[in-house]
């Protein structure tokens, strides 16, 4: 078959791009969502404007019914739908919980949760919000290891840390699981199992929304800031949509309101932060084409492998670099290289004379030292920056 290069298949292509992008198909009428919708009404949710679909570019999300505009209310999710530590602790977990020590991490009270209530099956009243969770994931640790391995090098580390993590949450975990037998008819050892786990974790790490709970006793130190929250989970990420998130004290609602007015049958899209690819891998399990966030690492072999080979000081310089922590997360993004990247670039680049009398006479005050070249680097890095868009 002939590959159509020319203009006319150029049009047809980007034509076919653009519809497709906008255009998602309804699934509000499934099931699935027909049940959650029920439930969610029951919790004295107000319908919304808003409709499952699925779209080409970004899977399953939520499409408006009809034109929406600036600062409109587009979800208000009553704190009654909301899963947190709170529910977990009402919950016949929190006995449990409470007598648990070492205490456990709000993140292990949420995964435990997950899996006794998708283990209950019909007797669990979470069921309409668990049919409608993914069954599986896409984040590093569910990735077989031959394709980890093809990912880039500074990528590679973090998702063999990730599933390092996620093992010993699990492993970690097992007495706490043991203690929980007398809930249930069947071993604990089968309903806890690693990929229940998993889900559980990747379902609470991918979907949570940030919700701030004060320390208690009966959970470790790690900050309570996770709370699922049904429906409004569904919403996909785009680096540059604007809308306010956040819970409402006064209603006791999470709201989400456009910034910006969108059209009608479009996708709303919200911002889960300005993470780059790898952030987005990592996190949630998928990358962003046009990311104005997107960058390249650069690691310690690169850097060495492109400076003199005859300075003297590299190693010096390294530990230096090492030892301030600016020899991780160095980048270049759309702007160039970044801030830290300028620093470490710099130091490593300083003349014998000028690193003697910058940086290694200086012992005591070599933060400062290094905080100048930090400066410099913003201010470089801020110039570039301007000079791409003029
Ligand atoms: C909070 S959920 C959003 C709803 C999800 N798409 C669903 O079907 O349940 C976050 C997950 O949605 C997917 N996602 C979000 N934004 C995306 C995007 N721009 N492109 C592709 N997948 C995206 C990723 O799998 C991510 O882990």
């Amino acid at each position: 078959m002939k590959n159509g290069g020319g203009r006319t298949s150029r049009i047809r292509r980007r034509k076919l791009f653009t519809s497709s992008e906008s255009r998602g198909v309804n699934e509000s009428y499934k099931p699935e969502f027909i049940e959650l919708k029920k439930w969610l009404k029951d919790r004295k949710f107000e319908d919304t404007n808003l409709i499952p679909a699925r779209f080409p570019g970004t899977g399953r999300g939520l499409m408006s019914k009809t034109s929406l505009r600036e600062g409109q209310m587009i979800i208000s999710l009553p704190e009654s739908c909301l899963l947190t530590t709170d529910t977990v602790l009402r919950s016949y977990l929190g006995a449990y919980i409470a007598k648990w020590q070492p205490p456990p991490s709000p993140v292990l009270a949420l995964c435990a949760f997950l899996v006794s209530e998708r283990h209950a099956g019909d007797r669990s009243p979470w069921k309409p919000y668990l049919e409608v969770l993914p069954k599986a994931y896409t984040c590093p640790v569910c990735l077989e290891p031959e394709v980890v391995n093809l990912l880039p090098k500074p990528l590679k580390a973090k998702a063999r840390e990730q599933r390092t993590h996620v093992q010993e949450f699990v492993s970690s975990s097992r007495d706490f699981f043991s203690s929980l037998q007398p809930l249930f008819s069947e071993a604990v050892e089968s309903i806890f199992s690693y990929s229940a786990l998993l889900w559980a974790w990747c379902t609470v790490n991918t979907r949570a929304v940030y919700r701030k709970r004060a320390p208690r006793q009966c959970f470790s130190a790690e900050p309570d800031t996770c709370a699922l929250a049904p429906f409004l989970d569904l919403l996909n990420h785009s680096p540059d949509a604007q809308v306010k998130a956040a819970f409402n004290e006064e209603t006791r609602c999470y709201e989400i309101r456009t910034a910006v007015s969108c059209g009608k049958h479009k996708e709303v899209l919200i911002c889960y932060g300005p993470h780059d690819n790898h952030r987005l891998l990592l996190e949630y399990g998928f990358v962003s084409i046009r990311n104005p966030h997107a960058c390249v690492y650069v690691s310690k072999d690169v850097l060495v492998k492109y400076l003199p080979s005859t300075d003297k000081r590299m190693n010096q310089k390294i530990s230096i670099l090492e030892d301030h922590d600016f020899i991780e997360n160095l980048t270049f993004g759309w702007d160039g290289p970044s801030w830290r990247l300028l620093t470490a670039l710099k130091l490593l680049c300083l003349e014998a004379e000028e690193f003697v009398e910058r940086i290694v006479t200086h012992a005591a005050v070599r933060r400062p030292a290094l905080e100048l070249l930090a400066r410099e680097s913003r201010g470089n890095a801020r110039y570039s920056a301007n000079l791409r868009y003029k």
